[in-house]
């Protein structure tokens, strides 16, 4: 019932009407996470993350979400290892949410919901020089997805938090510098599952090795109503519309293996 009315409210969002998927695409995200059909693949291996703080540049409203942006000119903030055989650059994050702490993830495990998700968005600097063209092939893009629960307060997120307020309008955008995002990552981050997807908004291209943790984080409820405070519309707009609900509907497996890096 909950994921109906998630499903309802996501489908009537004025954010989705139109091409919701690429025609023919075959690996669309997000997905539901189907557990007992993952696929141990013990070649997978851990995963290294190096992210320096001080390639962090500013935090901007872009009428989805909200991007906090990294320089990614150099190899200072990298993945590399896990399911991925190149070496890729951050380039940014952002969360989805809902309207309510009922629902708001993207992906799911075994049709469970989270109230938010998080994404890092990398790009593969091995092949590309720049994120612009990693978006259009196939293994362009590595995504790490963490899911948020409601909890204790997180003491790292809050000075993301105190930085909404100065942009709650789509377009708006603020300098936001020396934020460390592996403050954001579970202490475990050797437990995931991978499979091959897409961009969950447009241009949905099919070129994201998806890396979703195993174990989540903790935000306080306080923390997630500040991100409901943003608005997805420019300041000039009549009518103002809340930032909630700002996740995509799932989409069909088409036969793709899930593989975890735990048995
Ligand atoms: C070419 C400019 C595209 C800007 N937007 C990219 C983009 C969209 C969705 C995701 S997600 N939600 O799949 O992580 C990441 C990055
Ligand atoms: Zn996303």
């Amino acid at each position: 019932r909950v994921r109906d009315a998630a499903e309802h409210v996501m489908k009537m969002h004025p954010m989705w009407q139109g091409p919701l998927a690429i025609p023919g695409g075959d690996r669309q995200s997000p997905i539901d996470i189907v557990v007992r059909k993952s696929i141990f693949d013990s070649e997978l291996k851990p995963l290294v993350s190096v992210y320096d703080p001080n390639t962090c540049q500013q935090i901007w409203n872009n009428g989805y979400s909200f991007l906090v942006e990294y320089d990614d000119t150099t190899d200072k903030s990298t993945l590399k290892g896990g399911p991925l055989q190149d070496n890729f650059r951050l380039c940014q994050f952002h969360f989805h949410w809902g309207e309510s702490n009922a629902w708001g993830s993207e992906h799911t495990l075994d049709r469970r919901l989270f109230p938010a998700e998080l994404h890092l968005v990398h790009w593969n600097s091995d092949k590309y020089s720049l994120f612009e063209e990693a978006v259009m092939e196939d293994n362009g893009l590595a995504v790490i997805g963490v899911f948020l629960k409601v909890g204790k307060r997180h003491e790292g997120l809050q000075k993301l938090v105190d930085a909404l307020p100065a942009i709650r309008h789509k377009g708006s955008v603020v300098e936001f510098t020396r934020f460390d995002p592996a403050c954001l990552l579970p202490s475990n981050i050797n437990d995931y599952w991978t499979y091959h997807g897409s961009l969950t908004t447009p241009p949905l291209t099919e070129s994201v090795t998806w890396i979703i943790m195993k174990h989540h984080i903790e935000v306080s409820h306080d923390q997630l109503a500040v991100f409901r405070s943003l608005l997805f519309t420019s300041a000039e707009e009549d009518v103002q519309k809340s930032m909630v609900n700002n996740f995509r509907v799932q989409q069909p497996l088409c036969g793709r293996a899930v593989r975890s890096s735990f048995s």
